[in-house]
């Protein structure tokens, strides 16, 4: 690794309040290119939140979150720089997947042909031109993944991505992100589903309460742990909560 190169990904200090309470408390970790970080916790435990922060969608009262150095509102190029998987279920219903990664790709200003390229990307070609109202949950999935690709960004951030796919999707993801990461990008990953991270992730990053609670590799964390994430996790959070 080039050690001038700013992380992809960093959360510097970062802390946020709701409503007076402090959300996210203190945040700090980062990831780098190369790696697919799983951020972790239990229900409410801040992860939606730093991630909204990482992307500029929402502002810190305290703390940098930094895409390659930079805050996102100060990016040249956002799309080249970070896609975001957020929500599968937000796509509009009546468009067609084709129509949605148009409107993606005139968005982040890139040639509206990388929406072929990245429908062939995401196996959703045969089915582009239908609409989204008709596509199962893991269908939405694959063009909220598409569109995130869409300005062939240096990093991936993907908060639950899991949801709604079933085994081989899950097994399609794993491969297009250890591809991506392999190729030298950044992966940050939310999930509850800590099966598919022990699978997936090379860092973890553990949330409660708002604080950072392990921040390792996936292997230290194993050797911790007799090899299970499970009891890892576990034992930092002491609850089941939202975890399986
Ligand atoms: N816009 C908001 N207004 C008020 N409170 C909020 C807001 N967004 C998040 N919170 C609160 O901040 C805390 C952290 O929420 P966040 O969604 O970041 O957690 P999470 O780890 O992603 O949880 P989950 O696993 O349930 O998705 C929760 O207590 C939540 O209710």
């Amino acid at each position: 690794m080039n050690t001038n190169q700013p992380d992809a990904l960093e959360a510097r200090g970062l802390r946020k309040l709701f409503r007076g309470v402090l959300r996210v408390d203190d945040v700090s970790f980062t990831v780098r290119p190369g790696r697919i970080v799983g951020l972790l916790g239990p229900n409410g435990a801040g992860k939606t939140t730093t991630i909204r922060l990482l992307l500029g969608l929402a502002q810190p009262d305290s703390g940098d979150a930094l895409v390659r150095g930079e805050r996102f509102r100060d990016l040249d190029a956002p799309a080249h720089a970070v896609g975001a998987v957020l929500d599968a279920g937000g796509l509009h219903p009546g468009r067609s997947g084709r129509e949605h990664l148009r409107i993606a790709a005139a968005r982040s200003r890139v040639p509206v042909a990388r929406v072929d390229a990245v429908l062939a990307e995401v196996g959703m070609t045969r089915d582009a031109d239908r609409r989204i109202s008709g596509y199962s949950l893991g269908m939405r999935q694959r063009i909220a993944v598409a569109a995130a690709l869409i300005g062939e960004p240096r990093s991936l951030v993907l908060d639950e991505p899991a949801n709604g796919l079933d085994p081989a999707g899950m097994q399609w993801l794993r491969h297009l992100l250890r591809a991506f990461a392999d190729a030298g990008g950044a992966v940050l990953l939310s999930s509850h589903l800590l099966s598919d991270v022990q699978e997936i992730a090379d860092d973890i990053v553990v949330l409660t309460g708002g604080r950072v609670v392990a921040d390792t590799t996936l292997a230290d964390a194993l050797t911790d742990s007799g090899g299970r994430l499970e009891d890892y996790y576990l034992g930092l959070t002491g609850t089941g909560t939202g975890v399986r």
